[in-house]
C-alpha cells in the first residue's frame, strides 16, 4: 500500500511540475486547433513545407501544431534548427516511433529509423563514415568518372531522355559502390528494382504525414482484413517490397563474393545487408533531384549557363574538367550551391523526436514531440538570401558571400546526412562536364516558338522538379569524341 502511495505521490509531483512548466512556458504558437482533432483540418496534403513556412511568417520561426494528441514543432529558421538539432543534439537525435513505418513495416532498426540511443546507432554511423567520408570517396573517383562519361554519351544519344539518364547514372554508381561491379544488363535489371524503392519512398511519405500517425498508432492492433485497415495492408506491402529490395541486391553481391570473382564494395567490406541498402536508398533519389534542377535552371537562365561555360572553357582549354579544377572554377561552384538552395531535395529532412521536456526561446517543448527542420523555409529565408526565389549564383561570390546552403540542406546534428561528401563529388563533375559538352536551352514547338517550362515540384520525402521540356544539344563535338574514346565507345554507340 505504501508503495502504491509512493508511486502516486511521485506521479502527482511529476504532473504538477509538468503543469508548472506549461504555465510558465507556453507551447510554441501555431494555428488555432480544434479541441479534439487539433490542426488536422489545416494540414495540406502535399508540399507541407510551404504551409509551415507561411505559418512561420504569422507565428514566428518555431511553430507547433497538434494532430489529436500528437504534437509537432517545425523549425523555420536556421538559428532554431541549429540551436536544437545541433547544439542540443543529445536530446534531439531520435526518430519518432511511427508504428506504421518502424513496427508494422519492420523498418525500426534501419539506418534511417534506429533510435540514436540504440547501441547499433554509433556502429552504423561509423561504418557509413568509413565508406562515405572524403578519403574513401576520393578512391571512388575513377568509378564516378566512368559513370559520368556514360551519362554524357547517353545525353548525346537521346537527349530528351535526360531524366532517365540522370537516374540511371545515380543508380548504377551507388550500385557499384554498395554492391560491386555490374554489367549493363544487370544495371537494367537492378534499376527496375529501384522503382520498388521509389514505391517504398512514396509509402514512407504517406505514413510520416501527421494524419497517419494517429491512425497507425491507435489502430495498429486491428487485423489487416478489417474493412478500414488499408494502412495495415500498405505497411505489409511496404515491408515485403523493402525486404525484397534488401535481399535481391545483397544476395547478388554475396554470390559474386563467394564465387571469388568480384570487385571490392561496401558489401564485401562490411557484410551488412541493411547498411548497403541504406546507401542505395539514400543515394538513389537525392543527387538525381539536384541534377534535374540544374538542367531546368540552365534552360531558364541562358546567361548563367554562358558564364559558367566560359569559365569551364577558360580553365580546361579543350580537355574535360576534373575535380582538380574545382578551386579555379568559383562560378561553377557557386552555381551548384545555388541549385541546391533553390531546390532543396529533402525539404523537411527526416523527422526527429525530443527525448526530454525542454524549454527553448521561452517555449515549452514536451518530451516525445516530433521536430521537423524546415530546410525549404531556411533556403528561402530572405534574411539569409535576399530575393530568395531568384536564381542567382552571384550570391555566393565576392567578399561577402551568403550563407553556404550545404551547411543545412543535408540536415543538422547527429543525424546529418552521412552521404554529403559522396553526393557532392559526382554532382560537381557532372555539372562541369555537362557545361563543357552541351548547350541546354528551351525546347521549341512545331511553329518554332520556345516552350516556357512550367516549374512544379513533386511532393514526397524528397522533392524534384516535375517533367519539363528542354533541348540538349552538343556544343563541343571534340570533347564528346574524347569522352567516347576514353570510354572505349564511339559517339554513335
Ligand atoms: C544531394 C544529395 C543528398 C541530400 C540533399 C541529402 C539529405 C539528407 C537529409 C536532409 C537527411 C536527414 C538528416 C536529419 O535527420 O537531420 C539525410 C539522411 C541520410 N542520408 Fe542523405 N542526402 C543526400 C545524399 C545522400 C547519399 C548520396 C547517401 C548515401 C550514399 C545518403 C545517405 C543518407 C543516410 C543513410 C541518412 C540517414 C542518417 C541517419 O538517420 O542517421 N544521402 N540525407
Amino acid at each position: 500500500m505504501e508503495y502504491l502511495l509512493f508511486i502516486f505521490a511521485v506521479g502527482l509531483a511529476a504532473f504538477r511540475l509538468y503543469r508548472l512548466r506549461r504555465l510558465q512556458h507556453p507551447l510554441p504558437p501555431g494555428p488555432t486547433p480544434h479541441l479534439w482533432s487539433g490542426n488536422v483540418h489545416q494540414l495540406p496534403s502535399s508540399h507541407q513545407w510551404r504551409t509551415y513556412a507561411e505559418w512561420g511568417h504569422t507565428y514566428g520561426p518555431v511553430i507547433s501544431f497538434r494532430v489529436y494528441s500528437k504534437r509537432t514543432i517545425v523549425l523555420n529558421s536556421l538559428k532554431a534548427a541549429t540551436d536544437l538539432l545541433d547544439t542540443r543534439s543529445s536530446m534531439y537525435s531520435d526518430r519518432p516511433i511511427l508504428w506504421m513505418l518502424t513496427e508494422l513495416a519492420g523498418r525500426g532498426l534501419s539506418v534511417f529509423n534506429i533510435p540514436a540511443s540504440h547501441p547499433w546507432f554509433k556502429k552504423y554511423r561509423k561504418t557509413m563514415h568509413s565508406g562515405l567520408s572524403p578519403r574513401p570517396t576520393m578512391s571512388y573517383r575513377p568509378i564516378m568518372q566512368a559513370h559520368s562519361r556514360k551519362m554524357l554519351l547517353s545525353f548525346a544519344a537521346s537527349p530528351t531522355q535526360f531524366r532517365s539518364h540522370i537516374r540511371k547514372n545515380a543508380a548504377s554508381l551507388i550500385l557499384e559502390i554498395a554492391y560491386g561491379r555490374t554489367s549493363e544488363d544487370q544495371v537494367e535489371y537492378f534499376v527496375s528494382v529501384i522503382s520498388v524503392i521509389e514505391e517504398g519512398t512514396k509509402a514512407h511519405a504517406v505514413v510520416v504525414q501527421p494524419g497517419w500517425w494517429l491512425s497507425s498508432d491507435l489502430l495498429r492492433f486491428i487485423p489487416s482484413w478489417f474493412p478500414f485497415a488499408e494502412f495495415k495492408r500498405l505497411a505489409a506491402f511496404q515491408k515485403k517490397q523493402m525486404k525484397r529490395l534488401d535481399s535481391v541486391l545483397y544476395d547478388w553481391a554475396k554470390g559474386q563474393i563467394e564465387s571469388g570473382d568480384y570487385v571490392e564494395s561496401f558489401t564485401s567490406l562490411n557484410f551488412r545487408q541493411n547498411m548497403s541498402s541504406a546507401l542505395y536508398a539514400g543515394a538513389s533519389d537525392t543527387t538525381v533531384g539536384i541534377l534535374i534542377a540544374f538542367v531546368l535552371l540552365m534552360t531558364l537562365h541562358p546567361e548563367v549557363q554562358k558564364r559558367a561555360q566560359a569559365e569551364v572553357d577558360r580553365i580546361c582549354e579543350g580537355r574535360m574538367p576534373t575535380w582538380d579544377d574545382e578551386p579555379d572554377m568559383p562560378y561553377v561552384g557557386a552555381l551548384i550551391k545555388e541549385v541546391m538552395r533553390w531546390s532543396p531535395v529533402a525539404p523537411l529532412g527526416l523527422p526527429h523526436v525530443v527525448t526530454q521536456d525542454d524549454v527553448y526561446d521561452s517555449y515549452f517543448i514536451p518530451k516525445g514531440t516530433t521536430v521537423l527542420a524546415n530546410i525549404w523555409a531556411i533556403a528561402q529565408d530572405e534574411t539569409l538570401y535576399p530575393s530568395p526565389f531568384t536564381f542567382d549564383p552571384e550570391r555566393f561570390l565576392g567578399p561577402n558571400p551568403q550563407f553556404d546552403p550545404r551547411k543545412f540542406i543535408f540536415g543538422l546534428g547527429r543525424r546529418v546526412c552521412p552521404g554529403q561528401h559522396f553526393a557532392e563529388t559526382p554532382i560537381s563533375l557532372n555539372v562541369a562536364s555537362v557545361l563543357a559538352v552541351f548547350n541546354i536551352s528551351k525546347a521549341v514547338d512545331e511553329q518554332g516558338r520556345e516552350i516556357e517550362p512550367d516549374v512544379r515540384f513533386t511532393s514526397s520525402t524528397t522533392s524534384h522538379v516535375e517533367n519539363f521540356p528542354c533541348s540538349i544539344t552538343v556544343r563541343s563535338p571534340e570533347l564528346l569524341e574524347l569522352v567516347a574514346t576514353e570510354s572505349g565507345r564511339t559517339t554513335s554507340d
